[in-house]
């Protein structure tokens, strides 16, 4: 009876607000780091780790430095850094470390030996072709790429050589993506017979547009540099000197390129990423909630009040 009339009467306002605040917060929290499939999808990470380990090869080496960058390294140059099984649980760890680095505000995502991945390890896809193992590993993959794409840290992809297949997909997993000169990203999954699965298509749409996206796709198109400027994938063109003793390293130049926007303290770089990636993944309402959320962990923070202090002014 008591219950009853508690759910008849109207809520006072700040009780509605909260309630309200509640399930956006949540709704942030889902997609903002958890993951797209769990065991309410009938997913279980833990089996499908199992069955990757038993490919092993290769590593993804994670690297986090003073700056706030991180290196994260595809490393299986003897296959051209294709993805073994081991590395795509080694990937999901090294994302889970990078989710917990308080100082972090930035991430290279780039592969060992000059090439950047050629996706998916064939003898690992060849062994694991029963369509319920692909469904898994894909599962598996779309919720680590998401976790990656929706790290509090600014991403940018560094790709020189080739980004092939799922290469591909992970370059679109990443903020920005720097090309070398002579570097090429190729959705190639339809001479695989395949269309992407580890959420490359979903993201490739939102960085192009559907028509760019469709022609990508149903060309197989090698965008080189040029053209990945020209459609927007790419995001800059490392320079190529060809004096030795003055040239920087694609890694020196993709840290420097980066470095323009993760200056200053660490809370406000990812707040900055946080209130970015509201706006990219949440609708309207749902995205000025949170904003107003996250301007409140940076309001009134030392930052914000050394600035004051400081009186700054922005010639
Ligand atoms: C998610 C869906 C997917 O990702 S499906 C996979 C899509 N990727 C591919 O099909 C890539 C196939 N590979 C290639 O096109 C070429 O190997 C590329 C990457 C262009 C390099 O060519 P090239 O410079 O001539 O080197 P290569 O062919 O001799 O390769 C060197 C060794 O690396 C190996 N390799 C290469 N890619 C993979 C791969 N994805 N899986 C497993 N192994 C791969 C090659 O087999 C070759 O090995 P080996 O020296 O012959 O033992």
């Amino acid at each position: 009876m008591t219950c009853r009339m508690v759910l008849r009467a109207p809520r006072p306002r700040f009780l509605r607000s909260i309630c309200c605040f509640g399930s956006w917060a949540r709704q942030l929290q889902r997609q903002s780091s958890g993951s797209v499939y769990s065991s309410i999808h009938g997913f279980s990470q833990e089996e499908i780790k199992e069955k990757l380990q038993a490919f092993p090869g290769g590593s993804i080496d994670l690297l986090k430095q003073d700056s706030g960058i991180a290196v994260l390294t595809i490393n299986n140059p003897p296959r051209m850094n294709a993805f073994s099984g081991a590395m795509m649980v080694d990937l999901e760890e090294k994302v889970t470390q990078l989710e917990n680095w308080t100082d972090g505000k930035g991430v290279i995502v780039q592969g060992a030996a000059q090439t950047f991945c050629s996706g998916s390890d064939l003898n690992a896809v060849r062994a694991m072709s029963n369509s319920q193992d692909g469904m898994k590993m894909c599962m598996f993959m779309q919720n680590t790429l998401t976790r990656l794409l929706r790290l509090p840290l600014i991403s940018v992809a560094l790709v020189e050589g080739n980004a092939l297949g799922g290469g591909a997909e992970l370059t679109t997993a990443c903020d920005f993506r720097l090309m070398a000169s002579g570097s090429v990203i190729q959705f190639v999954h339809k001479h695989m017979g395949l269309v992407p699965g580890w959420g490359g298509a979903a993201r490739l749409v939102t960085l192009v547009g559907s028509r760019n996206a469709l022609k990508l796709l149903g060309g197989a198109v090698k965008v080189d540099s040029d053209l990945g400027v020209h459609i927007g994938l790419a995001d800059g063109v490392l320079k190529v000197d060809l004096d030795a003793a003055r040239a920087e390293t694609g890694l020196q130049q993709a840290e420097s390129w980066l470095s323009q926007y993760t200056k200053g303290p660490a809370p406000v770089i990812k707040a900055v990423k946080k209130v970015v990636l509201s706006g990219r993944e949440l609708s309207l309402s749902d995205a000025l909630r949170t904003e107003k959320d996250i301007f409140g962990t940076v309001w009134g923070g030392p930052a914000n009040l050394q600035a004051l202090a400081s009186k700054s002014k922005h010639k």
